[in-house]
């Protein structure tokens, strides 16, 4: 079948010579969905300029991506703090404690991510945001009140809820209301909210700690501030509408319509029909779907397994390439090599990360997903090299808390030029693979089965979280090599990755929902052969 597209693979499995893979230009005679069958003409809403109203409603959303990037990071300064507040005198803080206090989140956010997508499809998008609110602000409000351990792992699970509720949704609801040439890069701000918040938690780590505050205060107000960009995002939501295509799903066609004319700019009545119609055809207006069917649908029809299994190669190699080893514990790895202000010193990968997903958002919709994918991941793997060969020449690492810094004075120049490693590796992954697996599991799935496979990406995301999180301290502990042998090994994932997206990922730059669904029937569309 002719897809419309130059180089998607054909029948027999074969592509065509061109350099430039889906490149989006409409070649063939036959109409695509959602196309107005006129060849070499963009569609409605394919043009340069969108709405004032769909970049305050990105912003909007995004509040929730600040909550994401705040509430995974601040407990790193929240950590050095807390433990006189939750011990008594039969049980002090242990580090196992610490562990679990951080990694519960990541726990939560695995359980939330993964039942999110189904809330999805069953109460609308915009009602699944105040879900994550309403968990934001539950958790932490009992984090500020915690005064056990339990307690606080409780609380900690619950904003992990939150975190994961959040991640799923909001790239959703971002991607079904934007206009395909705006896509991209509406669903990258919601990224660059989690790096802005990350790079709060650090600043507020150091602002709020003692003497300006007591110590028992300095961590309450580290994680209860959590809850009021939460309060703020369920006013401003009640401003802004469901997607058009979770209304189309129900029948909604008026209410979609005008959604469709607010959020495009300004189209005709007839462009905004093209769009509905784009829309409809990729709708499955039957919702009575059983998760068992869903599930059916998600493996048995080849476009949505490989949806599935890009989403999830994206997910699981952002993770398992470790940044958030850096992210978590940078603070503890600079005061194990003697840096004299550990925190203010780990603000330089928060930084880094802020900045190259601000330049990943400007070039997202211009380069592509799968040239810049191209260029993150074996980056990434050239400064994991050299922040290894950086750690060889620095003494062995031993896993101290960043309570106990390491009072060795630094004698060589070997640790800032781990800094300048670290700061390449970080913008390598900011710029592709931090960001754009977030676009690409929310653009990916038809309608039917699009709750349930982005649930399962997101869940593959925070499951890796966990376990990189998990393992960090211990792996620098135990493994040969330590942390050069750990950074060794997050390379290999990245050559690994390297190669597998190359193999299977198709480009995706300015199509629409429809037409990506499109994509994915007739195979992979990297360079890997068809497979069915
Ligand atoms: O996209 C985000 C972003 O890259 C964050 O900096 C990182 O901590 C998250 O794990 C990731 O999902």
């Amino acid at each position: 079948m002719a897809t419309g597209y130059r180089n998607i693979p054909t029948v027999d499995g074969t592509y065509d010579e061109d350099e430039e893979r889906l490149t989006a230009l409409p070649s063939s005679t036959e109409p695509l969905i959602g196309d107005d069958g006129d060849n070499g003409r963009k569609g409605p809403g394919d043009g340069e300029r969108v709405g004032l109203w769909i970049w305050l409603l990105t912003v909007s959303a995004g509040i929730s991506g600040l909550l994401f990037g705040y509430d995974t990071a601040s407990i790193s300064a929240a950590l050095l703090h807390l433990a006189p507040s939750l011990s008594t005198p039969e049980h002090s803080v242990t580090t196992w404690d610490k562990s679990l206090i951080t990694s519960s989140t990541s726990l939560g956010a695995l359980i939330g991510g993964l039942f999110a997508g189904l809330l999805a499809d069953y109460m609308g998008r915009k009602g699944v945001i105040y879900v994550a609110d309403a968990l934001f602000i539950a958790g932490a409000v009992w984090q500020a009140l915690s005064t056990s351990v339990a307690a606080m792992i409780v609380a900690r699970t619950v904003v992990g809820l939150g975190v994961g509720v959040g991640s799923l949704i909001v790239p959703l609801y971002i991607s079904e209301l934007s206009p395909p040439s705006h896509r991209g890069r509406l669903v990258i701000i919601n990224v660059l909210f989690i790096t802005f918040g990350q790079l709060i938690a650090y600043a507020l780590g150091i602002i709020l700690s003692p003497p300006t505050l007591s110590q028992d205060a300095s961590w309450r107000y580290m994680l209860g501030l959590g809850g009021l960009p939460a309060g703020l995002q369920v006013v401003v939501m009640i401003f802004m509408p469901e997607t058009p295509r979770w209304l189309l799903q129900h029948s909604r066609r008026n209410e979609a319509a005008k959604v469709i004319a607010k959020a495009y700019g300004n189209l005709t009545a007839r462009e905004v029909d093209q769009v509905i119609t784009g829309i409809e055809a990729g709708v499955s207006a039957d919702t009575s779907d059983t998760l068992t069917e869903k599930f059916k649908l998600l493996f048995s029809v080849g476009g949505n397994r490989r949806a599935l299994t890009i989403s999830c190669l994206l997910q699981g190699l952002q993770q398992a390439c470790g940044f958030n080893s850096l992210m978590y514990f940078s603070a503890t790895i600079f005061s194990m090599i003697g840096f004299k202000n550990p925190t203010a010193t780990a603000m330089v990968v928060a930084g880094t990360n802020m900045a190259a997903t601000a330049i990943a958002f400007n070039l997202i919709d211009r380069l592509g997903r799968r040239r810049i994918l191209l260029l993150s991941i074996p980056g990434m793997a050239i400064g994991l090299l050299l922040c290894a060969l950086a750690f060889s020449h620095l003494p062995v690492l031993t896993p101290v808390t960043a309570t106990t810094p390491n009072t060795a004075s630094i004698t060589n120049l070997w640790p800032p030029i781990l800094i300048i490693f670290m700061a390449f590796y970080v913008a390598s992954y900011a710029l592709g693979i931090g960001a754009i697996p977030w676009v690409v599991q929310s653009e990916f799935f038809p309608m039917r089965v699009r709750g349930l496979g982005t649930g399962m990406a997101t869940a593959t995301n925070w499951i890796l979280n966990f376990m990189v999180g998990a393992s960090f301290l211990p792996a620098v502990e135990l493994m040969y090599g330590g942390a050069a042998g750990l950074f060794v090994l997050y390379a290999l994932v990245c050559v690994t990755g390297t190669v597998a997206v190359w193999w299977v990922y198709p480009e995706t730059k300015g199509l629409r929902m429809e037409e990506i669904e499109e994509v994915l029937r007739e195979g992979w569309g990297g360079v890997g052969k068809r497979v069915d």
